[in-house]
């Protein structure tokens, strides 16, 4: 991490810091007093998104129902499986809590992200003790991405979306297997809105 001077605030960002079981001993060591932005979102969807990161490298790969069980009959989830493991983010959040107050964490919505981008990041920026500075008027939905995006970045006059990377169309997933995933995710995400404070409301059918 660069030096920061005064007045100024230093980010890094990679998704990998919340599931790796050494990343939080590291940054309590280096900066305990660093301020820590967890996005979550519903954990079906987010191991049906990682399937197909992996799958648009490895187009190879075994389909998703095929991933997802140890044994489909019995509906034994493979929860060794590394898309499924990383929602499990109370086992995470766990790890965390050990080394970090919970004062010194947001948990950003990664469903209202996409549905209210500056009300998310107005929760951000005053968790970071900054001016609300990105608001409403800085984004615009793009309905051939299906996001939104920034009308007008700093440095261009040109509005910006996120790259081809993000948003991809995810695969249909058999609607029985999804059932099986959100049950048992239940317990855990029961417990990580207990830990949090904070209701993400994966349970509903609109946030599925
Ligand atoms: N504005 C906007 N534009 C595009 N995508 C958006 C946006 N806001 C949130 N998202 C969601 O971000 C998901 C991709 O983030 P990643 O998990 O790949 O991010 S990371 O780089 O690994 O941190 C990506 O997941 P997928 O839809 O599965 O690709 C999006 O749903």
């Amino acid at each position: 991490m660069p030096s920061t001077l005064e007045g100024q605030i230093t980010m890094e960002k990679t998704p990998s810091y919340f599931v790796t079981t050494e990343a939080a001993k590291r940054i309590h060591s280096m900066a305990r007093d660093i301020k820590l932005i967890v996005v979550v979102r519903n954990p079906v969807t987010r191991a049906i998104s990682d399937y197909t990161q992996t799958l648009s490298k490895k187009p190879e790969i075994p389909s998703f129902e095929v991933l997802a069980f140890k044994n489909r009959t019995l509906g034994l989830v493979d929860a060794s499986w590394s898309a499924l493991r990383i929602g499990i983010y109370a086992l995470h959040l766990e790890r965390w809590l050990q080394y970090f107050p919970l004062s010194q964490m947001i948990f950003v919505s990664g469903e209202r992200l996409i549905v209210d981008p500056a009300g998310e990041l107005a929760k951000v920026q005053d968790f970071l003790g900054l001016k609300r500075i990105v608001t409403d008027k800085h984004f615009y939905f793009n309905k051939t991405k299906g996001f939104p995006c920034l009308k007008k970045p700093e440095d261009s006059s040109a509005p910006r979306c996120l790259g081809k990377s993000k948003g991809r169309t995810h695969p249909k997933i058999e609607p029985d297997v999804i059932h099986r995933l959100q049950k048992f995710y239940k317990p855990f995400n029961m417990m990580f809105y207990q830990m949090t404070g904070q209701d993400f409301k994966w349970e509903e059918e609109e946030n599925r």
